[in-house]
Formats: structure tokens, C-alpha cells, sequence
């Protein structure tokens, strides 16, 4: 920590803070998350071991690690500061004001360049909203907080890990279904949607009513003046059946829109081409023996942990020896890393298109119904059931007064032109054993 001063605290997330710090070598200024390691050994490995995969994602539209370490209970994960802010907040400065569609074309490409990287690693975000969509001082697109939600299991995390934020969850979520790419390709709808109209494409005076929209596809459809295939994308991205979204390969190569969105891309944003090796879980296995014994070296050094104040008796501190340029060759090489949260995987020959069934989120609204829920839909927080039993949450006003005109597209009505279509790339990956959330909060709620 020695190595930073410290500028400010920008922020309080769900895992621990935020804060701009200043490399003092290099005088270069740089995030620094705090995050709160568990106490159990199993998901203390977790962590590091998941902050290790953030390590390996390169991209130009991914903030950009830059180092990790341990100091006193607390992880610190140092990476690359947007001062341009995040999306939410230029999203909120516009006011009424439209975006140009050269920026929205911009804009997204980048966000779909930078989901594709991941995608590609066969990694989910799970929680890509405008608010973790980060711009730079010239104006590119990086996604962050990607992989946060699952490098901590805490519980408090646990429901926004599995839910997310409402407005950016896809229809599977809510109906108790695994979490899968296409979820993420939902989410990017959700911010295409508000890069083009300054609002959320689903909004609902309740829970329920917000889901049940979410569930039917309806949103208010995009201003007329706006490209056809970025409409068209659109309603293709907020297919209900997972199957029929587009991939971000799709996206961005074969796409009817694909042609707008690269002409804003550079040519190293987009790696066409998967590269390196499929998935082998030997290859796994090693990686992770190899982390466990050379990644994380305990230091014998006594540093001050500045952070937290100086009458602090100094804390021996563990530092992440660089993560271990073998481990990250290795990673690398062997283009996924095994995590029982957080990454899918299906054997190549194995991998089989599954089609979700289809039901209304009936076991979803029962339990919202007997759940009292924070008003507030920017947090899913969930109280147990008090003296009020009954469904505040399905009555609560959202807290959003930028609901949508009444007309409304489905994505489920279109035209001919339109006809719902699965998508041909056989990138389809999903939660291998996704977490009964939905289970946990019955449980929870003692429902
Ligand atoms: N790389 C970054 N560059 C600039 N600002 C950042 C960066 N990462 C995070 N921030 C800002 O720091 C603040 C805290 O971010 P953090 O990701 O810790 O929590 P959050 O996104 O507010 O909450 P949560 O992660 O629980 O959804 C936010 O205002 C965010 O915009």
C-alpha cells in the first residue's frame, strides 16, 4: 500500500470500498478496491483465485488490472482509473437531451467488444448495467466490476449475485433458470436501450408488474428516426427465449447491424477468431495447484496498512507475486479457468442446445408476495417477513419516475421480417450448477 498515496474514496460498493490512489513511482492514477476476504478457507481460495482471472482479461474495452494484494483482511485490487466516469452518470447528465448516433454506435460496440472478450473465455459478467460500463478521459468504453459479483460469496452479495439489478435482469433469472450468456447479451440490451432513449427499457410502478414486463419482452419501442438494424438488434436482443438472442459474436460479425457497430471498433477490440485451446480440466487442475503453491508468497515484510489509519500496529502483508508470470502463462494458455461459481463449461463434443421451457415466474411473484422488499429497485434488498407480511413489494412505487410511454413492443410479436430466430454460432454457455437463489431466499424468509 506504501506504493500509493491516496486521493479520495469514490465509492461504496456492496464488496468494500472504492478509492483513487496515486502510483507515487509513476505518478499514474489507479482504482484501488477493497474487498473484505471471507473467512472461510474454501472461498478465501475462491477469491484470490477468481482475482487471479480478472488478472487475465486484456482487452482495451476491460478496465485493465493492474496488480493485486493482501493486506491485513483485505483484498486490494488495483486497476485502471476512467476518469471519464461510469455510463449511468453521462447517461443522467444528458437530462432530456438525445445522444448522438454516432456515439451510441460507439458506445456499444465497445461494450459488446469488451463482453465478447469475455464471452470468448467463456466467463459471465452477470451484472453488466450502465453503472459498471466506465468511460475513459477520451471517451472509450470499459467494462468493469465484471467478475466482482463473483469473487466474494458473502452472503450479503449473494441475492444481487443471483438477481442482479432489477432493471438489467433477463426473464430467465426471474424464472429460477441458469444464468447464461445470452443473460448477458439481455443486460446490454437493457443499456443499448437506454443509450438510445435516456430510460430504462423496463419500468413498473411494482415488482411485479416490472418482472412480468421483463417476462413478456414489452418495452416502449425505439424513437423512429433510429437505424432500423439498431432497432431490429434490439428486439432480437430482448428475445425471451435465450436461445433466439444473438450472441456478441453474432453481434458484431454477422448481424444486420454489425456493419454500423464496427465501423466504430478498431481492429484488435474485435478477435474474430476464438484463440488458443478449448477447455481441458487437466489443464485446470494444474493451474489452480500451481496458484495455490507459487501464486500467493507470504512476505516478510511488516508494512503499514496507510488505508487505515496511522495508530495502526503495522500488518504483515501478503503480496501476490506478480501473479506468478508462470501462472498467468499458464492461464492463458489454457483460455478458461475452472471455477465452480462462475465458469460454465461443456465439454466440446458434449455441449448440447438446451430450450428452457417456458412458464410465468409464478414461484418468483409467491415468494415476492410474501416477502416484504426495499422499495428501491437499485439494490435487491430483501427483509425477513415482519409484521407487515403482505407484498409491499408488489405494490411499492419503483422509485423511478421515468416510466415508459403505455405503447409497448413484445418481443414476441414481430412481423415476419422479424420472426424470432435462434442464433446459429454454437456459443451458448450457461452456469454449470447455477445456485437455487430463489430456493435460498424461501429459506431465508422461512416461506
Ligand atoms: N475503474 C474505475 N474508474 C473510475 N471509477 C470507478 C472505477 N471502478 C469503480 N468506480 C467508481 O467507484 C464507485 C464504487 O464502485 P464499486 O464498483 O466499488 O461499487 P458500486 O458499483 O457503486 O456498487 P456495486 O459494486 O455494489 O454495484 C462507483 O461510483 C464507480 O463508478
Amino acid at each position: 500500500m506504501e506504493s500509493y498515496s491516496v486521493h479520495k474514496v469514490i465509492g461504496e460498493g456492496s464488496f468494500g470500498r472504492a478509492l483513487l490512489v496515486q502510483c507515487r513511482k509513476t505518478q499514474e492514477k489507479y482504482v484501488l478496491k477493497e474487498i473484505q476476504l471471507p473467512k472461510n478457507a474454501s472461498r478465501l481460495e475462491k477469491s484470490r483465485r477468481e482475482a487471479v482471472l480478472l488478472s487475465t482479461m486484456k482487452h482495451e474495452n476491460i478496465v485493465a488490472f493492474h496488480e493485486a494484494f493482501e493486506a491485513d483482511d483485505l483484498l486490494c485490487i488495483v486497476m485502471e482509473y476512467c476518469s471519464g466516469g461510469d455510463m449511468l452518470h453521462r447517461i443522467r447528465e444528458q437530462k432530456t437531451k438525445q445522444f448522438c448516433i454516432d456515439d451510441i454506435l460507439k458506445w456499444f460496440a465497445q461494450m459488446c467488444a469488451g463482453a465478447k472478450h469475455i464471452h470468448d473465455k467463456r466467463i459471465l459478467h452477470r451484472d453488466l448495467k450502465s453503472k459498471n460500463i466506465f468511460l475513459t478521459g477520451k471517451g472509450t468504453v470499459k467494462l468493469g466490476d465484471f467478475g466482482s459479483a463473483c469473487v466474494l460469496n458473502c452472503s450479503k452479495a449473494y441475492a444481487r449475485t443471483y438477481v442482479g439489478t432489477p432493471y438489467y435482469v433477463a426473464p430467465e433469472i426471474w424464472e429460477n433458470k441458469p444464468y447464461n450468456n445470452k443473460s448477458d447479451v439481455w443486460s446490454l440490451g437493457c443499456v443499448l436501450y437506454e443509450l438510445c432513449t435516456l430510460r430504462h427499457p423496463f419500468q413498473a410502478p411494482s415488482w411485479k408488474c416490472l418482472i412480468l414486463k421483463v417476462c413478456r419482452g414489452a418495452y416502449p419501442p425505439l424513437p423512429g428516426h433510429l437505424p432500423h438494424e439498431l432497432r431490429l438488434l434490439l428486439k432480437q436482443m430482448f428475445k425471451t427465449d435465450p436461445r433466439d438472442r444473438p450472441s456478441l459474436r453474432t453481434i458484431l460479425t454477422s448481424h444486420r447491424a454489425s456493419r454500423l457497430l464496427r465501423a466504430h471498433l478498431s481492429s484488435q477490440a474485435i478477435e474474430v477468431e476464438e484463440r488458443g485451446r478449448r477447455w481441458n480440466p487437466d489443464e485446470g487442475k494444474k493451474v489452480l495447484q500451481h496458484l495455490r503453491e507459487k501464486s500467493i508468497s507470504q512476505t516478510t515484510t511488516l508494512e503499514d496498512a496507510e488505508l487505515h489509519g496511522e495508530d495502526r500496529a503495522p500488518v504483515p502483508r501478503r503480496r501476490w507475486a506478480e501473479p506468478s508470470e508462470t501462472a498467468l502463462q499458464m492461464l492463458a494458455d489454457a483460455s478458461l479457468l475452472s471455477s465452480d461459481d462462475i465458469t460454465p463449461r461443456l465439454p466440446e463434443e458434449g455441449r448440447r442446445r438446451k430450450r428452457w421451457r417456458r412458464e410465468p415466474p409464478e414461484r418468483l411473484l409467491n415468494l415476492l408476495g410474501k416477502a416484504k422488499l426495499s422499495p428501491s429497485f437499485s439494490t435487491f434488498v430483501i427483509h425477513k417477513e415482519g409484521a407487515s407480511p403482505l407484498a409491499d413489494a408488489l405494490s411499492q412505487p419503483p422509485g423511478d419516475d421515468t416510466d415508459g410511454p403505455e405503447q409497448e413492443v413484445g418481443a414476441d410479436d414481430d412481423d415476419e421480417r422479424l420472426r424470432p430466430r435462434s442464433d446459429d454460432d454454437d456459443t451458448d454457455f450457461e452456469e454449470e450448477s447455477p445456485c437455487d437463489w430463489m430456493g435460498h431466499l424461501e429459506e431465508v424468509l422461512k416461506l
